[in-house]
């Protein structure tokens, strides 16, 4: 289990959220909303162990993420805003140097699991924004982690894409997963919880 406890964040003498409590269990899809600047890829990143709250602590299976960070590097996949994928290497190649403990059968799977099909040998800069983001996301097809984390992860889908990111996330939550995501999408999902970031503005 993920706990959130009394989180706050600051940006540029700004208060983004304060005292944020929230806990993420087994099977549990949940949706960080709120307008641009609201903190939701702050949130994330907090989350990710990638960047400190000013206050507060977040703690996997009940340990603080600076006691628990090997076990919660391999339990955690990020995926950040930007596809954070290597464009001198083919899609096929991205997937061996990330998930390289996979058989190679599995890799092409994924791929294929993404739409990536009749695209594995390209160079990834020579991919569509929305196809460089496929390639990203066919490491869900691959990853053993318990957690994802996923900064606006329709970002550049199309309509089919959209539809195969849902399915995969789907079916990681009903085998035990967990998903975190940001997405200014509507979800037509109900089995999405919210937690909604107020502009502190507003
Ligand atoms: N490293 C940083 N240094 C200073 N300010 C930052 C930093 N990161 C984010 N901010 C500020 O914090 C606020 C929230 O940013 P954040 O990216 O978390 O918002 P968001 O809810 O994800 O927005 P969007 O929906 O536009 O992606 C913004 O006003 C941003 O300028």
């Amino acid at each position: 289990m993920l706990n959130a406890i009394k989180l706050t964040c600051t940006r540029d003498e700004r208060t983004l959220f304060s005292e944020l409590s929230f806990s993420v269990s087994a099977g549990e899809m949940v949706q960080v909303a709120g307008q641009n600047g609201a903190g939701k890829t702050s949130l994330l990143r907090i989350l990710a162990g990638l960047s400190q709250a000013e206050e507060g602590d977040v703690h996997w299976q009940g340990k603080t993420l600076r006691r628990s960070r090997d076990i919660y590097h391999q339990d955690l996949l990020w995926l950040g805003h930007q596809p954070g994928i290597k464009t001198v290497l083919t899609a096929f190649e991205n997937l061996s140097f990330f998930h390289g403990d996979c058989a190679a059968a599995q890799r092409w799977q994924a791929l294929a699991g993404a739409g990536l099909v009749g695209f594995e040998d390209v160079p990834v800069s020579q991919l569509s924004a929305g196809q460089q983001r496929r390639v990203a996301l066919a490491r869900l097809w691959l990853s053993k982690a318990k957690l994802w984390i996923l900064d606006e992860p329709f970002t550049a889908l199309d309509v089919v894409g959209i539809e195969k990111l849902t399915q995969q996330m789907m079916r990681h939550t009903r085998e035990g997963g967990m998903v975190i995501l940001t997405t200014h999408q509507p979800l037509a999902l109900s089995c999405v919880r919210q937690i909604v970031l107020q502009d502190a503005q507003s």
